[in-house]
Protein backbone atom coordinates (compact mmCIF):
# COMPACT_ATOMS: atom_id res chain seq x y z
CA UNK A 1 0.00 0.00 0.00
CA UNK A 2 1.57 3.57 -0.44
CA UNK A 3 0.34 4.42 2.75
CA UNK A 4 2.99 3.79 5.49
CA UNK A 5 2.24 4.39 8.38
CA UNK A 6 4.06 6.31 11.29
CA UNK A 7 3.55 4.15 14.63
CA UNK A 8 5.06 6.18 16.97
CA UNK A 9 2.87 9.06 16.54
CA UNK A 10 0.00 7.06 14.57
CA UNK A 11 -0.57 9.31 12.58
CA UNK A 12 -0.40 8.50 8.62
CA UNK A 13 2.17 9.73 6.80
CA UNK A 14 3.05 9.63 3.27
CA UNK A 15 6.00 7.50 1.53
CA UNK A 16 9.48 8.79 1.98
CA UNK A 17 12.03 9.38 -0.34
CA UNK A 18 15.03 7.40 0.26
CA UNK A 19 17.68 9.43 0.90
CA UNK A 20 20.11 10.33 -2.09
CA UNK A 21 23.37 7.86 -2.25
CA UNK A 22 22.05 6.37 1.30
CA UNK A 23 23.67 9.93 2.82
CA UNK A 24 21.59 9.81 6.00
CA UNK A 25 19.64 12.88 7.42
CA UNK A 26 20.74 15.25 4.50
CA UNK A 27 20.92 13.33 1.33
CA UNK A 28 18.00 14.38 -0.73
CA UNK A 29 18.93 18.37 0.67
CA UNK A 30 22.29 17.60 -1.41
CA UNK A 31 20.38 16.33 -4.63
CA UNK A 32 18.10 19.06 -4.31
CA UNK A 33 20.16 21.80 -4.07
CA UNK A 34 23.45 20.85 -6.11
CA UNK A 35 21.89 18.55 -8.86
CA UNK A 36 18.25 19.87 -8.86
CA UNK A 37 17.82 17.65 -12.43
CA UNK A 38 18.88 14.36 -11.06
CA UNK A 39 16.50 15.08 -8.05
CA UNK A 40 13.38 15.53 -10.48
CA UNK A 41 13.95 12.25 -12.92
CA UNK A 42 14.33 10.60 -9.99
CA UNK A 43 11.08 11.86 -8.17
CA UNK A 44 9.05 11.48 -11.48
CA UNK A 45 9.74 8.23 -11.08
CA UNK A 46 8.38 7.66 -7.84
CA UNK A 47 5.69 9.61 -8.42
CA UNK A 48 4.62 7.45 -11.12
CA UNK A 49 2.62 5.11 -8.65
CA UNK A 50 2.12 8.39 -5.70
CA UNK A 51 0.79 10.90 -6.14
CA UNK A 52 2.69 12.73 -2.74
CA UNK A 53 6.45 12.18 -1.62
CA UNK A 54 8.26 13.21 0.83
CA UNK A 55 11.38 14.31 1.96
CA UNK A 56 13.47 16.88 3.84
CA UNK A 57 14.89 20.10 2.64
CA UNK A 58 17.54 21.08 5.37
CA UNK A 59 15.27 21.21 8.46
CA UNK A 60 12.13 21.27 6.61
CA UNK A 61 9.58 18.76 6.39
CA UNK A 62 8.78 18.84 2.68
CA UNK A 63 6.16 17.02 0.28
CA UNK A 64 5.97 16.84 -3.79
CA UNK A 65 2.56 16.70 -5.14
CA UNK A 66 1.30 15.64 -8.16
CA UNK A 67 -2.39 14.99 -10.19
CA UNK A 68 -4.59 17.41 -11.40
CA UNK A 69 -6.42 17.35 -8.30
CA UNK A 70 -3.72 17.93 -5.51
CA UNK A 71 -2.33 20.67 -7.84
CA UNK A 72 -5.64 22.26 -7.78
CA UNK A 73 -5.96 22.09 -3.90
CA UNK A 74 -2.09 23.23 -3.73
CA UNK A 75 -3.88 26.84 -5.72
CA UNK A 76 -6.71 27.21 -4.35
CA UNK A 77 -7.96 30.32 -1.52
CA UNK A 78 -6.75 28.98 1.41
CA UNK A 79 -5.95 30.14 5.06
CA UNK A 80 -4.15 26.97 5.41
CA UNK A 81 -1.75 27.56 2.51
CA UNK A 82 0.84 30.74 1.62
CA UNK A 83 3.32 31.71 -0.71
CA UNK A 84 5.24 34.10 1.48
CA UNK A 85 8.09 31.91 2.56
CA UNK A 86 9.52 31.87 -0.97
CA UNK A 87 8.99 35.13 -1.76
CA UNK A 88 10.92 36.24 1.52
CA UNK A 89 13.82 34.13 0.79
CA UNK A 90 13.91 35.59 -2.72
CA UNK A 91 13.40 38.96 -0.96
CA UNK A 92 16.60 38.33 0.88
CA UNK A 93 19.05 36.07 -2.04
CA UNK A 94 18.39 38.18 -5.27
CA UNK A 95 16.75 41.41 -4.29
CA UNK A 96 18.98 43.05 -1.83
CA UNK A 97 16.43 43.74 0.65
CA UNK A 98 17.90 44.84 3.71
CA UNK A 99 16.74 43.26 7.38
CA UNK A 100 14.64 46.09 8.12
CA UNK A 101 12.57 45.54 4.74
CA UNK A 102 12.43 41.80 5.12
CA UNK A 103 11.12 42.13 8.69
CA UNK A 104 8.10 44.21 7.74
CA UNK A 105 7.03 41.84 5.36
CA UNK A 106 7.64 38.67 7.84
CA UNK A 107 6.04 40.39 10.31
CA UNK A 108 2.65 41.20 8.35
CA UNK A 109 0.33 37.93 8.08
CA UNK A 110 -2.54 39.61 6.90
CA UNK A 111 -2.05 38.01 3.08
CA UNK A 112 -2.25 39.32 0.01
CA UNK A 113 -6.36 39.85 -0.75
CA UNK A 114 -8.25 42.93 -0.50
CA UNK A 115 -9.71 41.58 2.59
CA UNK A 116 -6.92 40.50 5.51
CA UNK A 117 -6.58 36.90 6.78
CA UNK A 118 -9.32 36.84 9.86
CA UNK A 119 -7.53 37.60 13.38
CA UNK A 120 -4.59 38.80 11.71
CA UNK A 121 -3.55 42.95 11.94
CA UNK A 122 -0.68 45.21 9.88
CA UNK A 123 2.04 45.46 12.22
CA UNK A 124 2.88 49.24 11.23
CA UNK A 125 -0.88 49.88 10.22
CA UNK A 126 0.68 48.65 6.42
CA UNK A 127 -0.29 46.05 4.85
CA UNK A 128 3.15 44.86 2.64
CA UNK A 129 1.79 41.95 1.25
CA UNK A 130 -1.50 43.90 0.00
CA UNK A 131 0.12 46.44 -1.20
CA UNK A 132 2.75 44.41 -3.90
CA UNK A 133 0.56 42.02 -4.73
CA UNK A 134 -2.21 44.75 -5.95
CA UNK A 135 0.30 46.93 -7.94
CA UNK A 136 1.65 43.18 -9.30
CA UNK A 137 -1.71 42.52 -10.25
CA UNK A 138 -2.20 45.59 -12.23
CA UNK A 139 0.76 44.73 -14.58
CA UNK A 140 -1.84 41.42 -15.59
CA UNK A 141 -4.58 43.90 -16.31
CA UNK A 142 -5.36 44.84 -20.11
CA UNK A 143 -3.89 48.19 -20.49
CA UNK A 144 -0.51 47.51 -18.78
CA UNK A 145 -0.03 44.56 -20.85
CA UNK A 146 -0.25 46.48 -24.44
CA UNK A 147 1.66 49.20 -23.44
CA UNK A 148 4.26 47.00 -22.48
CA UNK A 149 3.89 44.77 -25.94
CA UNK A 150 3.20 47.91 -28.14
CA UNK A 151 6.25 49.45 -26.67
CA UNK A 152 8.35 45.85 -27.32
CA UNK A 153 7.05 45.56 -30.53
CA UNK A 154 8.23 48.88 -31.55
CA UNK A 155 11.76 48.35 -30.11
CA UNK A 156 11.98 44.80 -31.69
CA UNK A 157 11.16 45.66 -34.89
CA UNK A 158 13.74 48.74 -34.73
CA UNK A 159 16.35 46.28 -34.34
CA UNK A 160 15.53 44.31 -37.08
CA UNK A 161 15.33 46.79 -39.10
CA UNK A 162 19.14 47.47 -38.87
CA UNK A 163 19.68 44.59 -41.22
CA UNK A 164 20.33 44.29 -45.00
CA UNK A 165 17.37 44.05 -46.63
CA UNK A 166 18.11 41.02 -49.27
CA UNK A 167 21.56 40.67 -48.00
CA UNK A 168 23.10 36.96 -46.38
CA UNK A 169 24.08 37.74 -42.75
CA UNK A 170 25.43 35.44 -40.04
CA UNK A 171 24.27 35.55 -36.59
CA UNK A 172 24.15 33.15 -33.42
CA UNK A 173 20.90 33.08 -32.93
CA UNK A 174 20.51 32.75 -29.47
CA UNK A 175 22.76 35.60 -28.56
CA UNK A 176 20.79 37.59 -30.72
CA UNK A 177 17.52 36.80 -28.47
CA UNK A 178 19.27 37.71 -25.15
CA UNK A 179 20.74 40.79 -26.43
CA UNK A 180 18.21 42.04 -28.68
CA UNK A 181 14.75 40.59 -26.95
CA UNK A 182 16.01 41.51 -23.69
CA UNK A 183 17.20 45.46 -25.15
CA UNK A 184 13.79 45.78 -26.14
CA UNK A 185 12.02 44.37 -23.24
CA UNK A 186 13.50 46.43 -20.88
CA UNK A 187 13.44 49.52 -22.62
CA UNK A 188 9.74 48.76 -23.06
CA UNK A 189 9.52 48.38 -19.12
CA UNK A 190 11.67 51.28 -18.21
CA UNK A 191 11.72 53.95 -20.01
CA UNK A 192 15.08 55.54 -22.29
CA UNK A 193 16.78 56.49 -19.07
CA UNK A 194 18.59 53.50 -17.63
CA UNK A 195 20.21 52.63 -20.80
CA UNK A 196 21.40 55.81 -21.31
CA UNK A 197 23.09 56.27 -18.10
CA UNK A 198 24.55 52.63 -17.38
CA UNK A 199 24.65 51.91 -21.29
CA UNK A 200 22.39 49.17 -22.35
CA UNK A 201 25.68 46.21 -22.95
CA UNK A 202 26.81 46.89 -19.87
CA UNK A 203 23.61 46.55 -18.27
CA UNK A 204 22.53 43.15 -20.24
CA UNK A 205 26.53 41.87 -19.59
CA UNK A 206 25.75 42.23 -16.00
CA UNK A 207 22.24 41.13 -16.01
CA UNK A 208 22.95 37.97 -17.83
CA UNK A 209 25.76 37.25 -15.19
CA UNK A 210 23.59 37.80 -12.07
CA UNK A 211 20.77 35.68 -13.99
CA UNK A 212 23.44 32.81 -14.08
CA UNK A 213 24.27 32.95 -10.11
CA UNK A 214 20.33 32.87 -8.97
CA UNK A 215 20.69 29.47 -7.95
CA UNK A 216 23.42 29.96 -6.08
CA UNK A 217 22.18 32.90 -4.29
CA UNK A 218 19.44 30.99 -3.57
CA UNK A 219 20.50 27.79 -1.88
CA UNK A 220 24.44 27.53 -2.24
CA UNK A 221 27.20 28.30 0.31
CA UNK A 222 27.34 32.01 2.40
CA UNK A 223 28.90 34.56 1.02
CA UNK A 224 32.05 34.05 3.29
CA UNK A 225 33.02 30.51 1.76
CA UNK A 226 32.08 32.08 -2.16
CA UNK A 227 31.72 35.09 -2.36
CA UNK A 228 31.63 35.25 -6.28
CA UNK A 229 27.56 35.12 -6.91
CA UNK A 230 27.49 38.20 -4.66
CA UNK A 231 30.16 40.47 -6.20
CA UNK A 232 28.48 39.33 -9.68
CA UNK A 233 24.53 39.99 -7.68
CA UNK A 234 26.46 44.13 -6.45
CA UNK A 235 27.77 45.05 -9.59
CA UNK A 236 23.85 45.05 -11.34
CA UNK A 237 21.82 45.79 -8.40
CA UNK A 238 24.59 48.99 -8.23
CA UNK A 239 22.94 50.17 -11.60
CA UNK A 240 19.76 49.58 -10.60
CA UNK A 241 19.91 51.90 -7.57
CA UNK A 242 22.06 54.30 -9.67
CA UNK A 243 18.94 55.05 -12.57
CA UNK A 244 16.60 54.55 -9.40
CA UNK A 245 18.77 57.87 -7.15
CA UNK A 246 20.08 59.51 -10.62
CA UNK A 247 17.21 59.18 -12.65
CA UNK A 248 14.01 58.03 -11.06
CA UNK A 249 13.75 59.88 -7.76
CA UNK A 250 15.50 63.15 -9.56
CA UNK A 251 12.11 63.44 -11.74
CA UNK A 252 10.83 64.74 -8.25
CA UNK A 253 7.35 64.57 -8.43
CA UNK A 254 6.06 61.09 -10.65
CA UNK A 255 3.01 62.02 -10.32
CA UNK A 256 2.24 65.26 -11.52
CA UNK A 257 -0.27 65.74 -14.37
CA UNK A 258 2.02 66.29 -16.94
CA UNK A 259 4.22 62.68 -15.74
CA UNK A 260 0.67 61.06 -15.76
CA UNK A 261 1.45 59.15 -19.35
CA UNK A 262 1.34 55.13 -20.12
CA UNK A 263 4.91 55.43 -20.90
CA UNK A 264 7.63 58.13 -19.51
CA UNK A 265 10.66 57.96 -21.04
CA UNK A 266 12.94 57.96 -17.60
CA UNK A 267 10.62 56.11 -15.22
CA UNK A 268 8.91 53.59 -17.46
CA UNK A 269 5.34 51.85 -17.72
CA UNK A 270 3.15 52.81 -15.65
CA UNK A 271 3.03 50.43 -13.51
CA UNK A 272 6.76 50.09 -12.58
CA UNK A 273 6.31 53.59 -11.84
CA UNK A 274 3.28 53.52 -9.00
CA UNK A 275 5.22 50.35 -7.59
CA UNK A 276 8.19 52.38 -7.09
CA UNK A 277 6.71 55.08 -5.56
CA UNK A 278 4.79 53.13 -3.47
CA UNK A 279 7.65 51.24 -1.69
CA UNK A 280 8.76 54.54 -0.96
CA UNK A 281 5.75 55.96 0.12
CA UNK A 282 5.35 53.10 3.33
CA UNK A 283 9.10 53.67 3.78
CA UNK A 284 10.76 51.02 2.36
CA UNK A 285 14.43 51.61 1.65
CA UNK A 286 16.03 52.19 -1.86
CA UNK A 287 18.02 49.00 -0.82
CA UNK A 288 14.18 47.09 -1.10
CA UNK A 289 13.53 49.93 -4.07
CA UNK A 290 16.22 48.91 -6.47
CA UNK A 291 16.31 45.15 -5.29
CA UNK A 292 13.15 44.96 -6.69
CA UNK A 293 13.65 46.31 -9.20
CA UNK A 294 16.27 44.00 -10.56
CA UNK A 295 14.50 41.54 -9.32
CA UNK A 296 11.33 42.55 -12.01
CA UNK A 297 14.09 42.54 -14.49
CA UNK A 298 14.77 38.90 -13.88
CA UNK A 299 11.20 38.32 -14.00
CA UNK A 300 11.17 40.13 -17.25
CA UNK A 301 13.76 38.35 -19.08
CA UNK A 302 14.60 34.94 -17.53
CA UNK A 303 12.07 33.13 -18.22
CA UNK A 304 10.65 34.68 -21.91
CA UNK A 305 14.02 34.22 -23.96
CA UNK A 306 14.65 31.27 -23.27
CA UNK A 307 11.40 29.64 -24.10
CA UNK A 308 10.67 32.13 -27.60
CA UNK A 309 14.98 31.46 -28.62
CA UNK A 310 13.75 27.32 -27.88
CA UNK A 311 10.91 27.81 -29.62
CA UNK A 312 12.84 29.77 -32.73
CA UNK A 313 15.29 27.13 -32.44
CA UNK A 314 12.52 24.00 -33.52
CA UNK A 315 11.05 25.88 -36.42
CA UNK A 316 14.26 26.95 -37.93
CA UNK A 317 15.20 22.98 -38.25
CA UNK A 318 12.17 21.97 -39.88
CA UNK A 319 11.29 23.44 -43.17
CA UNK A 320 7.45 22.39 -43.02
CA UNK A 321 6.85 23.50 -39.62
CA UNK A 322 8.68 27.08 -40.51
CA UNK A 323 6.50 27.39 -43.49
CA UNK A 324 3.45 26.61 -41.55
CA UNK A 325 4.04 29.44 -38.87
CA UNK A 326 5.44 31.79 -41.26
CA UNK A 327 1.91 31.51 -43.43
CA UNK A 328 0.03 31.82 -40.31
CA UNK A 329 1.66 35.12 -38.95
CA UNK A 330 1.58 36.60 -42.49
CA UNK A 331 -1.87 36.73 -41.78
CA UNK A 332 -1.77 38.32 -38.59
CA UNK A 333 0.62 41.57 -40.28
CA UNK A 334 -1.40 44.66 -41.46
CA UNK A 335 -0.20 47.30 -44.56
CA UNK A 336 -0.75 50.77 -43.25
CA UNK A 337 -2.19 52.12 -46.85
CA UNK A 338 -0.57 56.00 -45.99
CA UNK A 339 3.00 54.53 -45.34
CA UNK A 340 3.07 51.50 -46.16
CA UNK A 341 4.55 50.05 -42.92
CA UNK A 342 3.51 46.65 -41.90
CA UNK A 343 2.00 46.31 -38.30
CA UNK A 344 1.36 43.25 -36.43
CA UNK A 345 -2.06 43.06 -35.49
CA UNK A 346 -1.62 41.32 -31.64
CA UNK A 347 -4.83 40.63 -31.55
CA UNK A 348 -5.31 38.47 -34.93
CA UNK A 349 -1.90 36.81 -33.76
CA UNK A 350 -3.07 35.70 -30.46
CA UNK A 351 -5.56 33.49 -32.31
CA UNK A 352 -2.94 31.90 -34.24
CA UNK A 353 -3.30 27.71 -33.59
CA UNK A 354 0.13 26.44 -35.08
CA UNK A 355 1.79 29.58 -33.37
CA UNK A 356 -0.23 29.05 -30.13
CA UNK A 357 0.75 25.27 -30.14
CA UNK A 358 4.32 25.61 -30.61
CA UNK A 359 4.10 28.24 -28.17
CA UNK A 360 2.43 26.05 -24.73
CA UNK A 361 4.14 23.25 -26.29
CA UNK A 362 7.85 25.27 -25.76
CA UNK A 363 6.64 26.24 -22.01
CA UNK A 364 5.20 22.26 -21.33
CA UNK A 365 9.00 21.08 -22.20
CA UNK A 366 11.59 23.71 -21.13
CA UNK A 367 10.02 24.99 -18.03
CA UNK A 368 11.07 23.30 -15.12
CA UNK A 369 10.40 25.21 -11.15
CA UNK A 370 8.79 23.43 -8.48
CA UNK A 371 5.99 25.80 -7.27
CA UNK A 372 5.97 26.09 -3.56
CA UNK A 373 3.92 26.96 -1.07
CA UNK A 374 4.14 26.73 2.61
CA UNK A 375 1.80 25.18 5.36
CA UNK A 376 0.50 28.54 7.89
CA UNK A 377 -2.93 26.91 9.59
CA UNK A 378 -2.97 23.75 11.76
CA UNK A 379 -2.00 21.78 8.75
CA UNK A 380 -2.83 21.53 5.02
CA UNK A 381 -5.50 18.81 3.61
CA UNK A 382 -3.93 17.38 0.95
CA UNK A 383 -3.75 13.91 -1.17
CA UNK A 384 -5.09 12.48 1.85
CA UNK A 385 -2.95 13.38 4.05
CA UNK A 386 -2.92 15.88 6.80
CA UNK A 387 0.35 18.10 6.54
CA UNK A 388 1.77 19.60 8.80
CA UNK A 389 1.93 23.58 10.26
CA UNK A 390 5.43 25.30 8.37
CA UNK A 391 6.04 21.92 6.05
CA UNK A 392 6.70 22.97 2.66
CA UNK A 393 4.48 21.56 -0.47
CA UNK A 394 5.70 21.35 -3.91
CA UNK A 395 3.87 20.81 -7.26
CA UNK A 396 7.24 20.55 -9.82
CA UNK A 397 5.56 20.94 -13.70
CA UNK A 398 8.63 18.48 -14.95
CA UNK A 399 6.27 15.71 -13.34
CA UNK A 400 2.88 17.16 -14.45
CA UNK A 401 4.01 18.14 -17.75
CA UNK A 402 5.39 15.05 -18.83
CA UNK A 403 2.57 12.61 -17.63
CA UNK A 404 2.50 9.97 -20.12
CA UNK A 405 -0.94 9.44 -19.14
CA UNK A 406 -2.40 13.68 -19.80
CA UNK A 407 0.07 13.93 -22.96
CA UNK A 408 0.59 11.21 -24.81
CA UNK A 409 -1.09 10.97 -28.09
CA UNK A 410 -0.86 7.32 -30.54
CA UNK A 411 2.36 9.34 -32.06
CA UNK A 412 4.12 11.33 -30.02
CA UNK A 413 4.70 10.30 -26.19
CA UNK A 414 4.96 13.02 -23.56
CA UNK A 415 8.79 13.67 -23.48
CA UNK A 416 8.70 14.37 -27.05
CA UNK A 417 8.36 17.92 -28.27
CA UNK A 418 5.81 17.97 -30.91
CA UNK A 419 4.82 21.08 -32.30
CA UNK A 420 1.02 20.41 -33.52
CA UNK A 421 0.39 18.63 -30.15
CA UNK A 422 -1.77 21.52 -28.98
CA UNK A 423 -3.78 21.70 -32.96
CA UNK A 424 -6.78 20.01 -33.27
CA UNK A 425 -9.07 19.97 -36.97
CA UNK A 426 -12.52 21.14 -37.12
CA UNK A 427 -14.16 19.85 -39.98
CA UNK A 428 -15.61 22.79 -41.94
CA UNK A 429 -18.71 23.09 -44.30
CA UNK A 430 -19.21 26.53 -46.46
CA UNK A 431 -22.34 27.85 -47.89
CA UNK A 432 -21.60 25.29 -51.68
CA UNK A 433 -21.18 22.35 -48.85
CA UNK A 434 -17.20 22.19 -49.11
CA UNK A 435 -15.66 20.42 -45.84
CA UNK A 436 -12.32 22.44 -45.20
CA UNK A 437 -10.63 21.03 -42.12
CA UNK A 438 -9.51 24.34 -39.76
CA UNK A 439 -6.94 24.05 -37.39
CA UNK A 440 -7.56 25.45 -33.70
CA UNK A 441 -5.63 25.81 -30.94
CA UNK A 442 -6.53 23.41 -28.15
CA UNK A 443 -4.49 22.91 -25.05
CA UNK A 444 -3.79 18.81 -24.87
CA UNK A 445 -4.60 18.07 -21.16
CA UNK A 446 -6.56 19.68 -18.66
CA UNK A 447 -5.64 23.18 -17.03
CA UNK A 448 -4.36 21.42 -13.88
CA UNK A 449 -1.55 19.67 -15.74
CA UNK A 450 0.01 22.39 -17.21
CA UNK A 451 1.18 25.30 -14.78
CA UNK A 452 3.95 26.74 -16.36
CA UNK A 453 2.95 30.40 -14.74
CA UNK A 454 2.20 28.97 -11.12
CA UNK A 455 -1.17 29.47 -9.77
CA UNK A 456 -4.13 30.68 -7.57
CA UNK A 457 -2.93 34.07 -5.57
CA UNK A 458 0.79 34.43 -6.52
CA UNK A 459 0.22 33.63 -10.11
CA UNK A 460 2.89 35.11 -12.56
CA UNK A 461 1.35 38.65 -13.02
CA UNK A 462 3.50 39.28 -16.12
CA UNK A 463 1.88 36.02 -17.76
CA UNK A 464 -0.01 37.98 -20.61
CA UNK A 465 2.69 40.07 -21.47
CA UNK A 466 4.77 36.91 -21.44
CA UNK A 467 2.93 35.28 -24.23
CA UNK A 468 2.12 38.14 -26.36
CA UNK A 469 6.15 38.66 -26.45
CA UNK A 470 7.19 35.11 -27.07
CA UNK A 471 4.38 35.07 -29.91
CA UNK A 472 5.11 38.77 -31.07
CA UNK A 473 8.94 37.91 -31.59
CA UNK A 474 8.31 34.22 -32.94
CA UNK A 475 6.04 36.23 -35.41
CA UNK A 476 8.22 39.15 -36.31
CA UNK A 477 10.98 36.52 -37.08
CA UNK A 478 9.99 34.19 -39.17
CA UNK A 479 8.15 37.15 -41.74
CA UNK A 480 11.76 39.58 -41.68
CA UNK A 481 13.84 36.87 -42.30
CA UNK A 482 14.39 33.52 -43.87
CA UNK A 483 16.43 32.32 -41.68
CA UNK A 484 18.97 28.79 -42.28
CA UNK A 485 20.31 26.50 -39.72
CA UNK A 486 24.91 26.68 -39.67
CA UNK A 487 25.94 24.96 -36.94
CA UNK A 488 25.50 24.65 -33.62
CA UNK A 489 28.12 26.88 -31.37
CA UNK A 490 29.37 26.73 -28.34
CA UNK A 491 28.12 29.02 -25.54
CA UNK A 492 30.14 32.10 -26.25
CA UNK A 493 29.70 31.70 -29.83
CA UNK A 494 33.47 30.95 -30.81
CA UNK A 495 34.22 27.33 -31.43
CA UNK A 496 31.70 24.74 -32.99
CA UNK A 497 29.49 21.95 -30.96
CA UNK A 498 29.54 18.57 -31.70
CA UNK A 499 25.86 18.05 -30.37
CA UNK A 500 22.84 20.26 -30.20
CA UNK A 501 21.47 22.39 -27.62
CA UNK A 502 20.06 20.74 -24.57
CA UNK A 503 18.76 22.17 -21.05
CA UNK A 504 21.27 22.99 -19.02
CA UNK A 505 20.67 21.51 -15.92
CA UNK A 506 22.03 24.40 -14.01
CA UNK A 507 18.64 26.15 -14.20
CA UNK A 508 16.61 23.31 -13.03
CA UNK A 509 13.84 24.64 -10.39
CA UNK A 510 13.97 28.01 -11.63
CA UNK A 511 11.42 28.25 -14.67
CA UNK A 512 12.40 28.15 -17.77
CA UNK A 513 15.72 26.34 -18.85
CA UNK A 514 17.75 28.06 -21.22
CA UNK A 515 19.58 26.35 -24.13
CA UNK A 516 23.51 25.00 -23.47
CA UNK A 517 24.67 25.62 -26.97
CA UNK A 518 23.82 28.43 -29.26
CA UNK A 519 22.30 28.86 -32.96
CA UNK A 520 24.36 29.35 -36.12
CA UNK A 521 22.16 30.62 -38.51
CA UNK A 522 22.00 32.34 -42.05
CA UNK A 523 19.36 34.93 -42.57
CA UNK A 524 18.12 37.10 -45.11
CA UNK A 525 16.57 39.77 -44.59
CA UNK A 526 12.98 39.62 -46.61
CA UNK A 527 10.59 42.88 -45.70
C1 LIG B 1 7.60 32.30 -20.06
C2 LIG B 1 7.61 33.31 -19.23
C3 LIG B 1 7.40 33.22 -17.73
C4 LIG B 1 7.30 32.13 -16.89
C5 LIG B 1 7.39 30.65 -17.26
C6 LIG B 1 7.08 32.65 -15.54
C7 LIG B 1 6.91 31.85 -14.42
C8 LIG B 1 6.62 32.33 -13.13
C9 LIG B 1 6.33 31.49 -11.98
C10 LIG B 1 6.29 29.97 -11.99
C11 LIG B 1 6.09 32.32 -10.92
C12 LIG B 1 5.71 31.88 -9.48
C13 LIG B 1 4.20 31.77 -9.39
C14 LIG B 1 3.64 31.11 -8.15
O1 LIG B 1 4.29 31.09 -7.10
O2 LIG B 1 2.50 30.60 -8.22
C15 LIG B 1 6.26 33.68 -11.40
C16 LIG B 1 6.16 34.82 -10.62
C17 LIG B 1 6.41 36.09 -11.06
N1 LIG B 1 6.65 36.49 -12.38
FE1 LIG B 1 6.74 35.27 -13.99
N2 LIG B 1 7.06 34.01 -15.59
C18 LIG B 1 7.25 34.42 -16.89
C19 LIG B 1 7.28 35.72 -17.37
C20 LIG B 1 7.23 36.86 -16.59
C21 LIG B 1 7.30 38.21 -17.10
C22 LIG B 1 7.40 38.60 -18.56
C23 LIG B 1 7.23 39.05 -16.00
C24 LIG B 1 7.24 40.54 -15.96
C25 LIG B 1 6.86 41.34 -16.91
C26 LIG B 1 7.12 38.20 -14.81
C27 LIG B 1 7.04 38.66 -13.51
C28 LIG B 1 6.83 37.85 -12.39
C29 LIG B 1 6.73 38.38 -11.03
C30 LIG B 1 6.88 39.84 -10.61
C31 LIG B 1 6.46 37.27 -10.17
C32 LIG B 1 6.26 37.27 -8.65
C33 LIG B 1 4.80 37.42 -8.31
C34 LIG B 1 4.49 37.40 -6.81
O3 LIG B 1 5.29 36.92 -6.02
O4 LIG B 1 3.39 37.86 -6.46
N3 LIG B 1 7.12 36.88 -15.21
N4 LIG B 1 6.57 33.66 -12.76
Amino acid sequence: SRVVSNRRANVREPWKLPNWKGIPLIGNTIEYLVNNSSFITRTALAMQTRDIVQFYLGPIRAYLVSGPQNVQALFRKSASVSADKFSLMTMDALMCYSKEDIAKFASDKTGRLAEAKEGAVAPDGTRYWFGMHHHMKTLSQITSTSVLTDKFLEFFDERVQVYPLGEPVTVNLYNFMRTQMAGAAIRALVGDALFARVGEENLLDAFWAYDSVVINLMYALPKWIDPKPWKIRARAYGMCLEWLKQDFDAVGSPESEENDVDWHPVMGLRFLREYLVWYKKVGLSDDARAGNFLGFLLGLNANTIPIAGWALMEIVQDRQLWRAVQEEAESAFEVNPGTGKRKLNIHKMMGLPILQSVYAETLRVHVSVNVTREVVGESASIAGYQLPRNSLIQAPTRIAHFNEKAWATADHSASEFWPYRHVKYANIQDENGEKTEKPEFVLAAGPNDFFPYGGGVSICPGRHFAKQEIMATIAVMVTTFEIEMVEWMSFDGKTKSDRPAQENAKYSGSASMPPDRDMKVRWIRRV
